[in-house]
């Protein structure tokens, strides 16, 4: 089912908005030699903040990601009652940040919630807005109002919580205002969370929390990025939470104390994603020092699917080591979730054709990826075409452009990787990357100096 991505850019007011400044992309006249350092894990970050906010005892959040997702978060959460403190910290991207929980006992006034275009806020501070005992009023940007949010609204109107609907809006979606009364009971919850795996995490986050904890099960079609609820899981259980998700589409949380905790944050691998294609995209070679030896980020699929691609994939050392082969080749991914745009173009480029299936539900994401990408990819000469659950891309020769962004940063570095290779590429609001990588041009520029200065490597990490 086609998408329409006239709708989806008046939606981000790309169409509507020609003033948004054009990033002239740089073009790599030589294979990038770089090693990069890339900022922390957005969804790690933001799952230990709502976790913080729960426990029993101030929390410490080292090396976490600044971004507009995790400062929509902790505003999101300072609104509900956390104090939420910068301290130095030995990050390369920003101080640490210390926690001390929302007093659950305190009696608070009616707030509002921010949620930007953020899934993981709209998603996982509705059910701890519902434990406190007050009104939280949630909104967000023009296209959030349009992402997918029946499931969370309907779980907690089950669970007995006031969620109503504000502007005339029906309470599916963006803008409502939960009205909670400082306990949830929970129990057993069946929910339908096809349309993205965030409904099951923002649950499972709180559930410890309700008085008879919860046992969430899902029906319907495939939950999406499974990796995600199995981070959301193995976060909980790191500090306390006993979670049985023994068996398939049910998740059985036991009520209890969320632990304080001192934690730091891996760096963000799906945000590395960009930076290994451009080894790729330019025939270089890229290097990222501490990669996780385990981790529960889906970002860890890069080192099969570049491989997969045609690239050489080493961690030796806890430092990963892309270099990209003589040509990219097309292949056939399913379940990418959100790697899934710096895949496509990486496909753009290939040699050979690429199918990605597995990922309709990128339809709701920060915009509708399939279309967007199936009309940039497109705008530039290639050949994409949209499937019923994912992306069909051959072979093309692409010319120089504007690459529209929709107000996605994974769209924007898209362009990026798509101008490496194409001479002449503009991406359209670069600075929309903002939302999990403000650094992201910075960074980019200095891969490619790092490549022309000299054959060895130069780290770009930046200061505090
Ligand atoms: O829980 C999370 O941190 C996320 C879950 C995924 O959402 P979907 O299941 O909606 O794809 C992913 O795409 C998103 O970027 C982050
Ligand atoms: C889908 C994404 O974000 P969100 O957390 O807003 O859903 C993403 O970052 O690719």
């Amino acid at each position: 089912m086609p998408g329409s991505p006239a709708t989806q850019t008046d939606d981000s007011g790309s169409a509507t908005a020609p003033a948004l400044p054009l990033w002239p992309a740089p073009f790599a006249s030589h294979p990038v030699d770089a090693t990069v350092t890339v900022p922390g894990s957005k969804s790690l970050t933001n799952r230990y903040l709502v976790l913080a906010a729960l426990a029993n005892g101030p929390s410490r959040l080292r090396a976490p990601l600044h971004s507009r997702d995790s400062a929509l978060m902790v505003e999101a959460l300072r609104q509900l009652g956390a104090t939420i403190t910068e301290v130095p910290g030995d990050g390369h991207y920003g101080p640490d940040l210390e926690v001390t929980p929302i007093d659950p006992a305190a009696t608070a006034s009616e707030t509002d919630i921010d949620c930007g275009l953020a899934g993981t806020v709209m998603r996982f501070v509705p059910p701890l807005a519902a434990l406190r005992n007050g009104a939280s009023v949630f909104d967000g940007d023009p296209h959030a109002r349009l992402r997918p949010m029946g499931t969370i609204i309907e779980a907690l109107r089950t669970l007995g919580v006031e969620v109503s609907g504000l502007d005339g809006h029906t309470a599916n979606s963006l803008p409502f205002k939960v009205s909670g009364t400082g306990s949830v009971r929970g129990g057993h919850l069946v929910i339908d969370a096809s349309a993205s795996s965030q409904f099951v995490s923002a649950l499972l986050l709180v559930g410890a929390r309700f008085d008879e904890g919860l046992h969430l099960e899902h029906v319907g079609k495939p939950v999406p990025s499974l990796d995600h609820i199995n981070m959301t899981v193995s976060v909980l259980r790191g500090v306390g939470v006993q979670v049985d998700d023994s068996v398939p589409n049910h998740w059985r949380v036991a009520p209890g104390t969320i632990q304080a905790f001192d934690e730091r944050i891996e760096q963000d691998l799906s945000n590395a994603g960009p930076f290994l294609a451009a080894a790729l995209a330019t025939k270089g070679t890229i290097r990222i020092p501490n990669w996780p030896a385990n981790t529960t980020q889906v970002g860890d699929l890069w080192r099969d699917i570049l491989a997969t691609m045609g690239a050489t994939v080493t961690l030796d050392n806890g430092t990963l080591t892309v270099t990209g082969g003589p040509e990219i080749l097309g292949a056939d991914f399913d379940e990418t979730s959100e790697l899934a745009p710096t895949v496509a173009a990486l496909c753009a480029l290939a040699t050979g054709p690429s199918r990605l299936t597995g990922i309709a539900h990128l339809r709701g994401h920060e915009t509708d990826r399939l279309a967007a990408l199936v009309a940039e990819i497109n705008r530039l000469g290639g050949d994409a075409e949209e499937t019923s659950d994912g992306l069909v891309i051959r072979p093309a020769a692409l010319h120089a452009g504007v690459v529209h962004s929709y107000a996605d940063h994974r769209m924007a570095t898209a362009g990026a990787i798509l101008g490496l290779a194409v001479e002449g590429v503009q991406v359209e609001d670069i600075a929309t990357t903002s939302k999990t990588m403000p650094e992201f041009p910075h960074i980019w520029a200095s891969m490619l100096t790092a490549g022309a200065a000299a054959a060895d490597t130069v780290s770009m990490e930046t200061s505090n």
